[in-house]
């Protein structure tokens, strides 16, 4: 995968995604819009209906993709953060204790952290206002995570 694609948390710092659009994955530069537009309607807005009240019939649009790429060396966690999305999809794209240590998502005000991901599984929270989170540091190897901020509309 292109480096272009990873989000760091210094793009974070220096003003949000929108001024560094090579960082964020376009899934039309992928090829991979109609794919990602079929998953969001067909997994996402059935969930999206049964645990957020109100967003019953608003299609899912993701206004920001991107993957995360946390090394001890490099960017071993980010920062306590709201996201700028209604709600926030985080999938697992490897695998803890195989390929690396440490690492997760904590909800700081619930204080309750998902740290034993699977691949290909993914974590759904609020994003703007109540659920207040950070990535925990990844002790050893590598923990990567696809990131989508969508907003119903
Ligand atoms: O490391 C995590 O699971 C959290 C990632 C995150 O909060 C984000 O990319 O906005
Ligand atoms: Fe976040």
């Amino acid at each position: 995968m292109n480096r272009a694609f990873f989000a760091t948390q210094d793009s974070r710092i220096e003003g949000g995604y929108e001024s560094v659009p090579t960082r964020d994955i376009h899934m039309k530069q992928i090829n991979f819009d109609l794919e990602w537009h079929q998953f969001l309607r067909e997994y996402v807005q059935p969930v999206q209906k049964r645990v957020f009240m109100g967003y019953d019939s608003d299609p899912p649009q993701a206004n920001l993709n991107f993957v995360v790429r946390y090394r001890p060396d490099e960017q071993p966690a980010l920062q306590p953060h709201h996201d700028a999305s209604t709600y926030t999809i985080n999938i697992a794209l490897n695998t803890p204790h195989k390929d690396y240590e440490g690492g997760g998502c904590r909800f700081v005000r619930q204080d309750c952290s998902v740290t034993e991901s699977r691949r290909g599984w993914m974590l759904m929270h609020p994003g703007r206002l109540t659920h207040y989170h950070e990535g925990l540091p990844t002790t050893k190897g590598t923990r990567y995570i696809f990131v989508s901020f969508v907003d119903p509309e």
